[in-house]
Formats: structure tokens, C-alpha cells, sequence
């Protein structure tokens, strides 16, 4: 099966909801906190670790992938969910697909993240690795850490890649 250019649309809570949580502060529960001095955006997203494992916060130095950008593979991690969120106030790109043992590549959507925004995959949710715009970016992680396997990779026959339509 092969598509054409795979467009690029907004991130949101809705369009997400089939993947995971997009990690940002507009509508969160807001506590004030610290006798005042700090706001807790509270439960911006869910973790699961499972199979025991440990919860694992790590940083990411993500570099520009080449131009155009070809969407060859995808992964996933059945054991727990995966979140990111970027370090620096720059939009970033996401891809996901919809499937259980095999993606549906029929579903493969790619959005646009604000620099504002993250977003937590959901245990087992195929995706790409990270994607950033610009030349370089840090994000934040927050995953699982433990001895069972917990990656899962489909590589694309050179009919089912698919182009990123960036402007
Ligand atoms: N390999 C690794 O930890 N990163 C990927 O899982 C990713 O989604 O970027
Ligand atoms: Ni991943």
C-alpha cells in the first residue's frame, strides 16, 4: 500500500485521544501552590510501567532528521507509556498509526506539536521516533526502565513509505 505526501495537522487533544495525552496546560486543573509562589498543572498525562519496571526520567538530544522526511518505519513499546516534552519553545513534528500487532498504516496521521505542547503515547501505540524541526532540540522522557524487552519495530517495505508534506 503506498499514499501520497502525509499531510501535517495541528496537534490536539482530540485528534490524539486514539494515542495517548497531549501534554499542555490549556484546561488543566491548576493548583496554586508553595503558599502562592508556584501553579501545579496538575495530571497533564497518565504513565503506565508495566511488567515490572521502574518509572525512568531521561533527556533527549534530538538532531533534524534529512529533507524530505520519509516515514520508513514505526515502533512501538507494549510494556508502558512514553512521554515527551520539548525543552525549548520550538514546534516539533509527531507520528502515529492506529493497530495492534501490526500497524495500520492506513491510519498513519503526522501533526504538528507546538512548542508548548508534549505528548504521552500510550502503552503499545505505534509510533515514530522523535521528530524535531528545527536543527536541534532536548525533550524531557519520562518511560520505563526495566529487563524485559520493550520495543517493538516494523520497518516499511520502499512501497509503503510515505514523505512528510512540510511547507
Ligand atoms: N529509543 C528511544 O528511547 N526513543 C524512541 O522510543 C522514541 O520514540 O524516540
Ligand atoms: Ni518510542
Amino acid at each position: 500500500m503506498s499514499g501520497g505526501p502525509l499531510p501535517i495537522e495541528p496537534l490536539t487533544k482530540t485528534a490524539f485521544a486514539p494515542f495517548g495525552d497531549v501534554i499542555e496546560t490549556d484546561g488543566c486543573e491548576t493548583r496554586v501552590i508553595n503558599q502562592g509562589f508556584a501553579l501545579r498543572r496538575h495530571d497533564l498525562a497518565r504513565v503506565e510501567i508495566g511488567d515490572g519496571g521502574r518509572t525512568c526520567v531521561s533527556i533527549f538530544e534530538a538532531r533534524r532528521r534529512p529533507r524530505p522526511l520519509a516515514i520508513d518505519m514505526l515502533e512501538k513499546h507494549p510494556l508502558a507509556s512514553q512521554a515527551f516534552y520539548p525543552l525549548s519553545r520550538e514546534a516539533w513534528l509527531v507520528v502515529v498509526a492506529e493497530g495492534g500487532e501490526e500497524p495500520d498504516l492506513s491510519t498513519l496521521r503526522c501533526f504538528r506539536a507546538r512548542g508548548d505542547q508534549g505528548v504521552n503515547y500510550a502503552a503499545g501505540v505505534w509510533h515514530f521516533p522523535v521528530l524535531t524541526i528545527a536543527e536541534r532540540q532536548g525533550f524531557f522522557i519520562v518511560d520505563r526502565e526495566g529487563d524485559a524487552p520493550n520495543l517493538v519495530e516494523r520497518f516499511f517495505a520502499p512501497d509503503e513509505v510515505r514523505f512528510v508534506e512540510e511547507s
